[in-house]
């Protein structure tokens, strides 16, 4: 999500500009219908990840006995709860929760992105926002997703209310991607500054978001189970929508309430691996130096629950339930795609040109070769959860329209000043791949979005592309290749065809990644 924020009508209302706004050629364009159900679809991946439908799958509470369930666990609420949260999702996760949990709710603190209140009031998201005279507090800041003073005001205030609690108490912890940024408290001496230039400098030589998060706990008093810890004696229950792949409590948002596996020698190697041992301020050599082998220390999270309520995969199982009620025969292919966009827009190239040809008559069917080149490629991108055999299995037997379902986070290596996001970039990338292809009896259309709605530094979430993308945009005058090499994808999408390939949400509310669409319809 990017520094600006800005929100369109909300997903479940008046989710998206029509995509089907174009004149009439466009709406002579094969793909067209299959964009209105790619729309459908992506809606519903995001629809299902909402702060009030999430809360209301994982609390319920008995408003007689004062009973709260929390899955299979159950706590009684006699005015003991209390309520504290950090991340991009966590204003509407807290305006759930807090409907949801009424008079039993004492207190609350959360620390929520800069200018997230008046953005989803703008754009009249109510369900989004906090009654006014809510017991929540709210702080607001981490301005480009960075740790500053007003991020630690608000990790202060929630170290606060957390070490003031009892064994009586229980603790709701919401917790969502953006955390890190949004709770830093470094360990003294280490300041504020210090930390966030290691943060920055990490991240811009390509630590991933597992380095990254290992030092963050490292330096944190907070993160890596120190959340936890503060409220200790009182029971804590935290309710975690994952940002990232696998679903890793212990990664997400740095593991607050997660007792950190690291140790100082971990952290070295990864100082280490990005060129960054030898420059350490000397704070932070302190703090290594003190911390023992499990900053804070693993029985100290006995009282704790965590629960991942919301995911990528949790959301593409939805969308595949979506895509059977349309018709389709639907596969979750993998909730874990990661790995270089180009790789991964050649793998989806290469699978729609096999599976389309699974779905043809005899005759048209891909070569071996091709079949094998997808096995290869598949393999080289090491997916761990990649049911490839089993989707082909299941074009094979399908006869009719096909949906493949995939999610997770691909990295782009910027080439340019140009403007654009993970998204839209590996669509159009996608699209090139397609129109390699001689376009056999079936329509093709690939959708890229992300589901918190914003795509990069962009007003999109993402966009759709058909096989004959690069040859109608060649009419009009654009070449797919040199957008692709300036970084330039939404400005692509802007120009061609009037920006009706564009997906436009608003931020969403929630937070799960990227979700992947594949459609194929025999005609
Ligand atoms: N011109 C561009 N073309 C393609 N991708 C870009 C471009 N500029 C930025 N990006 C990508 O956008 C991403 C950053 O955008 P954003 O702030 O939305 O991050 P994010 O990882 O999606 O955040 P969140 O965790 O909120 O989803 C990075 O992956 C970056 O490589
Ligand atoms: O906050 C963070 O650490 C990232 O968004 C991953 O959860």
């Amino acid at each position: 999500m990017a520094a600006v924020l800005q929100v369109l009508p909300c997903v479940a209302r008046a989710p998206f500009r029509p995509l089907l706004s174009g004149g009439p050629v466009v709406r002579q364009a094969s793909g067209m219908a299959l964009a209105e159900q790619a729309q459908q679809l992506f809606e519903s991946t995001v629809g299902a990840m909402l702060p009030g439908p999430m809360l209301h799958r994982a609390l319920s509470l008995d408003p007689g006995s004062g009973l709260l369930k929390v899955r299979d666990r159950s706590f009684q609420l006699r005015q003991n709860l209390h309520l504290v949260g950090f991340g991009k999702a966590v204003l509407g996760m807290a305006a759930a929760a807090e409907e949801l949990l009424g008079q039993h709710l004492v207190q609350g603190v959360i620390s929520v992105p800069k200018g997230i209140r008046a953005a989803m009031e703008h754009a009249g998201k109510q369900e989004m926002l906090l009654k006014p005279h809510s017991r929540v507090q709210v702080f607001e800041g981490a301005e480009d997703n960075l740790p500053d003073r007003d991020a630690l005001r608000a990790a202060l205030a929630i170290r606060q209310l957390a070490e003031g609690l009892t064994a009586d108490d229980l603790l709701l912890v919401l917790i969502s991607g953006g955390g890190s940024a949004l709770l830093p408290a470094p360990i003294p001496p280490v300041t504020l500054e210090e930390k966030q230039t290691l943060t920055k400098l990490l991240a811009a030589r390509g630590a991933n978001i597992q380095e990254l998060n290992t030092i963050r706990k490292a330096l944190s008093q907070l993160k890596g189970g120190g959340l936890a810890q503060a409220a200790y004696p009182a029971q804590v229950v935290s309710l975690i929508l994952s940002d990232v792949v696998g679903d890793p409590v212990e990664v997400i948002a740095s593991g607050p309430t997660v007792a950190s596996v690291h140790n100082v020698q971990d952290c070295l190697h990864i100082l280490n691996r990005y060129g960054l041992r030898a420059a350490l301020p000397r704070s932070v050599k302190t703090v290594l130096a003190r911390a023992d082998s499990d900053p804070h220390g693993p029985h100290t999270c006995g009282h704790v629950l965590n629960v991942i309520i919301g995911s990528n995969a949790l959301a593409l199982a939805e969308a595949q339930q979506r895509a059977e009620a349309l018709g389709y025969r639907a596969v979750v292919l993998s909730a874990a795609i990661q790995g270089d966009v180009k790789s991964v827009a050649q793998f989806y190239g290469l699978l729609a040109r096999v599976a389309g040809a699974h779905l043809t008559p005899p005759g048209t069917a891909a070569s071996v070769e091709q079949e094998e080149q997808l096995h290869q490629l598949a393999a080289e991108l090491q997916l761990p959860d990649l049911q490839l055999k089993e989707a082909l299995e299941t074009v094979v037997g399908a006869g009719g329209p096909i949906c493949l379902l995939a999610g997770g986070e691909p990295t782009v290596q910027l080439q340019g000043s140009g403007k654009g996001g993970r998204n839209q970039e590996l669509a159009l990338r996608v699209g090139a791949e397609l129109g390699r292809w001689p376009p056999g009896p079936v329509d093709v259309l690939f959708l890229s979005g992300g589901t918190d709605g914003q795509d990069g530094p962009t007003e999109a979430a993402g966009a759709w592309v058909v096989p004959e993308l690069a040859s109608q945009a060649a009419a009009e005058g654009l070449d797919v290749a040199s957008f692709l090499s300036r970084s330039d994808s939404h400005t692509f999408f802007r120009c061609f065809r009037g920006g009706v390939h564009l997906l436009h949400t608003g931020l969403t509310g929630t937070n799960v990644m990227d979700a992947h669409l594949l459609l194929l319809r025999p005609r």
